[in-house]
């Protein structure tokens, strides 16, 4: 959709703010810019919507070299969001975000009734905000006009500078999961410069970390933490990058542990035979319709069982009598973050997976760290999770064994009984 080829900007006075810039982003990708502050993120959007002309190289759009277009033309194709917004400060929120349709030649009603949907989209309630002036809203509100008046004219091609760098912490990640979520559904193509990791990480589908000038890797979110390029990538991700990738990583299958699962209105001497027999100290416990209920230890079902060796009572008789309640679970797929906080947050040993309502499976601390690991080596090879095993000797990675298992350096093991090998 967008391509670089072999772009260079230098300046008269001989700065060089990008050099030989070659890559692509793809129909409906969301690729972000990091770097530190005069790398080039900024040069490099700009030149996109020909408010910079390259020195050297070129530029498509959807194939077709952009300095043979009509700039304002071009521009017609590309929403552009700013940090400063830019809002006319003359005009209401509803005229600012009406102004690109009209110009475009919607008649005045049509293009008010567009901006009306688009406040809508972004948030902001057209009926409260639509008659107030920029200077009467929060920045948050303000950044949400500049994304709402950006996608007016409908453009395939987003460019976003910082758009949400002005606003506080709190507002800013929310603004984030808004964009995202409002992404999902237009898949814009869009370069998104920022200088923070963190932004990057979270919303790009891929990133360019830039050095001078100059792209030091282009990749995945999960590769670019997992297996940084070159030294200058890993100093600028951080030391933590072990940590940021537990959100970018997914519960997957083949992470989960598949202890005993009993019904609550299964007979206690059935289901402590059960435990007996799989030599497990517990079950998980679901009710009638399948969903969650929580687990039961196996001490409590034979105790029960013992108490009652004759007779049992019908309520002692059922796991339901013994079961404790435990509702930590999350959908395959959520992110090890999401799982660990899970995990925090019930303060509990293990989470439950979920396909809807299904039942897959549990996640244990110790699976959760083996997934962070496989998945490190798994990016780095280019293989699937599943085919790396863990590997108890320390030293360096090596490409591939015969059984085609990707062995990574380590000292921990999966826990006995939980085969780490799920190919
Ligand atoms: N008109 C100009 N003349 C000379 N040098 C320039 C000019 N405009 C930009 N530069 C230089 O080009 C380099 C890249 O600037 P650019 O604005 O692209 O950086 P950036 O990565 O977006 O930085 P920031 O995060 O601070 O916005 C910088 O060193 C900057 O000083």
């Amino acid at each position: 959709m967008i391509r670089f080829e072999h772009v260079t900007k230098s300046y008269a006075d001989g700065t060089t703010a990008v050099d030989d810039l070659t890559f692509e982003v793809a129909e409906g990708e969301l690729v972000t810019l990091v770097g530190p502050s005069g790398c080039g993120k900024t040069t490099t959007m700009k030149m996109v919507n020909r408010l910079i002309e390259p020195t050297a190289g070129r530029i498509l759009l959807d194939g077709e070299d952009i300095s043979t277009l009509d700039p304002v033309r071009l521009r017609r194709r590309i929403g552009y969001v700013i940090q400063q917004v830019g809002l006319f400060p003359h005009k209401t929120v509803l005229d600012n975000t009406a102004t690109v349709p009209h110009l475009l030649g919607r008649p005045r009603k049509q293009a008010r009734a567009r901006a009306a949907e688009l406040l809508d989209l972004v948030g902001l309630d057209p009926s409260t905000y639509g008659d107030r002036y920029p200077d009467q809203l929060s920045g948050g509100q303000r950044q949400r006009v500049g994304v709402a008046r950006a996608l007016a004219a409908d453009p395939p091609v987003l460019l976003m500078d910082e758009p949400f760098g002005a606003v506080d912490p709190v507002v800013r990640e929310h603004l984030q999961n808004e964009f995202l979520r409002l992404q999902s559904t237009l898949r814009k193509t869009v370069l998104f410069v920022t200088h923070d990791i963190e932004e990057a990480v979270r919303l790009g589908d891929r990133i360019a970390v830039y050095g001078a000038g100059r792209i030091e890797q282009f990749d995945t979110p999960a590769a670019v933490l997992g297996a940084p390029a070159t030294p200058y990538a890993a100093a600028f991700v951080g030391a933590d990058r072990g940590l940021k990738r537990l959100s970018v990583t997914p519960v997957e299958r083949g992470d989960l542990e598949q202890p005993p699962v009993v019904r609550l209105d299964d007979p206690a001497a059935q289901a402590a035979a059960r435990l007996a027999a799989d030599g497990a100290a517990w079950a998980v416990v679901l009710d009638a319709d399948g969903a969650l209920y929580g687990w039961v230890p196996a001490e409590a079902l034979t105790g029960a069982a013992a108490t009652h060796p004759a007779e049992p009572s019908p309520q002692a008789a059922t796991v339901r009598a013994h079961a404790r309640p435990m509702d930590a679970h999350v959908p395959l797929g959520a992110p090890l973050r999401q799982a660990l906080s899970t995990m925090l947050q019930h303060d509990a040993g293990w989470i439950a997976v979920q396909d809807g309502d299904r039942h897959l499976g549990v996640l244990t601390p110790a699976r959760l760290h083996t997934a962070l690991r496989r998945s490190t080596t798994a990016d780095a090879a280019n293989v699937p999770r599943t085919q790396v095993a863990l590997d108890t000797v320390p030293g360096p990675a090596v490409p591939a064994t015969a059984d085609g298992h990707v062995r990574t350096p380590g000292t921990v093991t999966a826990p006995a009984g939980t085969p780490d090998d799920d190919a």
